[in-house]
């Protein structure tokens, strides 16, 4: 592991699932983590999973950085705390809306704009539909866009150390205003999370044989919807102006849609399906693809594999020596069958191949 970008010590306040994923991610580098949640059990369990050490009431810290990872209603009053506490910190949080929590820290913090030079806004652009440390990963980060929202009076050193930490957790950098990232995760996150949830809100009372059914398009729309509800509560109701004019143009289409639906065979009525598919293919197509590079298209394969110990390992390992890079891995369960099905996507180019080499070698490849 290279060294840290940061000397240390961090200080994060809130060991929740982010708290925790940055202080492992930030410990895997050497870096001195020091935790404080007013959950005891959220910060021993941090503690015990090796995500830093706790604050002691006592310990006189002078940290280079704090970074508030709790939740966003009290994120701006934890940072305008953390600033007055340690004066030569710089103060970020993480917290899925940028626009509210800077402007109640405006307020916090009055005129004293020295205060504010050390603030700078971030979110990381990752997580998980679980809370707290429990779930936390240090690779949570890795490849990620973790965009910066610093305001007009942030120094440069306090972007430079904001930086530092995202970098220091393998992420991808983004520079944003607050304003422009509201907007953008209206549209990329919280709509997602309303319509995953609305979805999954359909199946509350669906008969269980119904649901047997189910495969990977409802559980891919639906992932997102066992997210936490008071942390959501939060972040929807922050984000309600930019969510509300995306919301209104998805109800024009409901409606268009609704309409089109009551007469199915109507003159226009099946290329109005077609261009709604259409529109929803282009939009698909614009969303990058790993490591936020270009879009990219990958073929699936699927692979019968035995319901028993060792099966998924040896397959993997088997395609790493055919000499196949592995883009994605889903795994699925036959009804009824004691087999699991794993579904791999790989480039295009080596789909062929892959296809032969794993038949021969005696793996069941049904796709
Ligand atoms: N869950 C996700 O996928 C993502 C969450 N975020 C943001 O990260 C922040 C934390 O979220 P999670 O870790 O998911 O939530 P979490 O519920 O797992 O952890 C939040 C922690 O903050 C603690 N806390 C509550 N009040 C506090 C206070 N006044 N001072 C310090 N700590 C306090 C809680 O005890 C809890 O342990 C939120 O602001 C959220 O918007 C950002 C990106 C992704
Ligand atoms: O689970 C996922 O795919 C997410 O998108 C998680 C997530 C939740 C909240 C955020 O502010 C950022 C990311």
């Amino acid at each position: 592991m290279n060294p840290s970008h940061l000397l240390g010590p961090v200080l994060v306040l809130g060991s929740g699932l982010l708290g925790a994923s940055i202080g492992l991610g930030l410990r895997a580098r050497g870096v001195d983590v020091v935790l404080s949640d007013p959950s005891p059990s959220a910060q021993a369990v941090a503690v015990d999973i090796g995500a830093g050490r706790a604050l002691e009431l006592a310990e006189p810290l002078n940290p280079e950085l704090v970074v508030v990872a709790a939740p966003p209603d009290v994120s701006a009053t934890v940072v305008a705390a953390a600033l007055r506490r340690y004066p030569s910190a710089v103060v970020v949080d993480i917290a899925s809306v940028k626009f509210a929590v800077l402007a109640e820290l405006r307020t916090l913090v009055g005129e004293d704009l020295g205060l504010l030079s050390r603030y700078v806004g971030t979110h990381p652009m990752a997580g998980r539909e679980r809370s707290g440390p429990v779930a936390a990963r240090g690779e949570l980060f890795n490849s990620m866009p973790w965009v910066l929202c610093p305001s007009e009076v942030s120094s440069a050193h306090a972007v430079k150390v904001a930086h530092s930490l995202a970098i220091d957790l393998d992420a991808v950098v983004f520079r944003f205003s607050p304003e422009e990232h509201d907007e953008a995760v209206a549209l990329v996150s919280h709509l997602p999370q309303i319509m995953s949830s609305l979805v999954a809100s359909r199946l509350a009372e669906t008969p269980a044989h119904a649901l047997s059914l189910a495969g990977n398009g409802l559980r891919d729309v639906t992932r997102i919807a066992a997210s936490d509800p008071s942390l959501w509560v939060q972040i929807l109701g922050a984000n309600a102006p930019k969510l509300l004019e995306i919301m209104q143009g998805v109800r024009l289409d409901l409606d268009r849609l609704i309409s089109t639906l009551s007469a199915p065979t109507a003159p226009g009525a099946r290329l109005d399906l077609a261009q709604l598919m259409a529109e929803g293919n282009a939009g698909q197509s614009r969303i990058p693809g790993k490591h936020g590079g270009p879009p990219q298209q990958y073929s699936w394969l699927t692979v019968l594999v035995d319901d028993k110990p060792g099966q998924i390992a040896k397959l993997l390992t088997e395609i790493g020596e055919i000499g196949v890079n592995v883009e994605d891995l889903r795994l699925d369960h036959s009804a009824g069958l004691q087999v699991g099905m794993v579904e791999l996507s790989v480039l295009p180019s080596k789909r062929v191949n892959l296809v032969q080499d794993l038949t021969e070698r005696g793996w069941k490849v049904i796709q």
